[in-house]
């Protein structure tokens, strides 16, 4: 991490994993744009043969190299979004040599995401299932609602490409996770119905939850309540996937230099100019 002779401005090095994919092209553009953040290196699993080929002007590597690579260009930060069992590598390979890691893969099952939180004993991870700033609201104001309304029946619906292999989303269950906590005392996961076939009629407490997928839709995630003769709907649409990219570079912007631990991208939204956000260790959460 550089800073400026203002003793301001920062210019903090990214390693970005997934390159070649949609969220690595996203992020490698959205970094050619930014004065804040510069790219040490890149990696793809499946580099292209061409080695001239590059992403955003920044030459892809293959994945074999990516621990020669963090030892030779010493990023602040790796931002990856790639799969669960990749991201887990890459994040344990940084956290061994003190990097720190932004995580936007989404898709973990429980060992998977108690692994990643073991490594933030390390070096600071920060790992959200979405990185629009928008979502941030949502989630507050779907926190909001389903406590002012007791009683309504809650159905989440999330909406992505046709490409998308976790499902629900990682989104969807942290909106989840929210009703839950925001419902009189917490309720089990046990009351989340997926999708609904047969004759049962709909149980007082049941969350739904529906995954669909089509065509190239970059993401969308409604909350429907309904009681009382009346309906409130939350929804937030992504229109382009340089959202999510700015606010994963936003975040490695705001995660650089700090303390090993646990972070998430409220955090981020909530503190962005202060530096007294703690880390934590807890076992909590279901940002995934
Ligand atoms: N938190 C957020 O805001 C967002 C999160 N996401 C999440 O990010 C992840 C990636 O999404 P997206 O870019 O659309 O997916 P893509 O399939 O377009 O890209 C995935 C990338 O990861 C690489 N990859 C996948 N598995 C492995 C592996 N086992 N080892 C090494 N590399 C691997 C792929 O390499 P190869 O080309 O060789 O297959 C590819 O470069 C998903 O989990 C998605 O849910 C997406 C958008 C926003
Ligand atoms: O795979 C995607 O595309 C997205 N994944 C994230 C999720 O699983 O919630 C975030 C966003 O909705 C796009």
């Amino acid at each position: 991490m550089s800073v400026g002779d203002d003793g301001e401005s920062t210019n903090v090095s990214v390693a970005v994993t997934g390159a070649t994919g949609e969220m690595g092209r996203a992020v490698l553009d959205a970094a050619g744009a930014r004065e804040d953040v510069s790219v040490a290196f890149a990696v793809n699993r499946d580099a292209p043969r061409d080695p001239a080929e590059s992403v955003a002007g920044v030459r892809v590597e293959p994945a074999r190299e990516f621990d020669r690579l963090l030892a030779d260009r010493s990023p602040d930060v790796v931002v990856d979004f790639t799969g669960p069992a990749s991201s887990q590598n890459y994040v344990a390979v940084a956290a061994e040599a003190g990097v720190a890691s932004v995580v936007g893969t989404t898709g973990f099952d429980d060992e998977g995401e108690a692994a990643l939180r073991e490594l933030a004993e390390y070096a600071p991870v920060l790992k959200a299932s979405n990185f629009g700033r928008g979502v941030q609201a949502l989630v507050s104001a779907v926190e909001s609602a389903v406590a002012d309304l007791p009683g309504y029946d809650v159905e989440v619906t999330e909406t992505h490409h046709n490409r998308k292999r976790d499902a629900p989303s990682g989104t969807a269950k942290t909106i989840l996770e929210a009703i839950e906590g925001a419902r009189d005392g917490g309720t089990a996961d046990g009351q989340r119905v997926h999708g609904r076939e047969g004759e049962a009629p709909r149980e007082a407490g049941e969350i739904g939850v529906h995954a669909r997928r089509a065509g190239t839709i970059t993401g969308e995630h409604e909350v429907l309540l309904a009681g009382n003769h009346e309906e409130v709907r939350l929804t937030h649409r992504a229109e382009d996937r340089g959202v999510f990219a700015e606010g994963a570079l936003d975040a490695a912007v705001w995660l650089a230099g700090r303390e090993p631990g646990w972070y998430d991208f409220a955090d981020v939204v909530d503190g962005a100019e202060s530096n007294d956000a703690e880390a934590t260790n807890d076992t909590g959460g279901d940002d995934r």
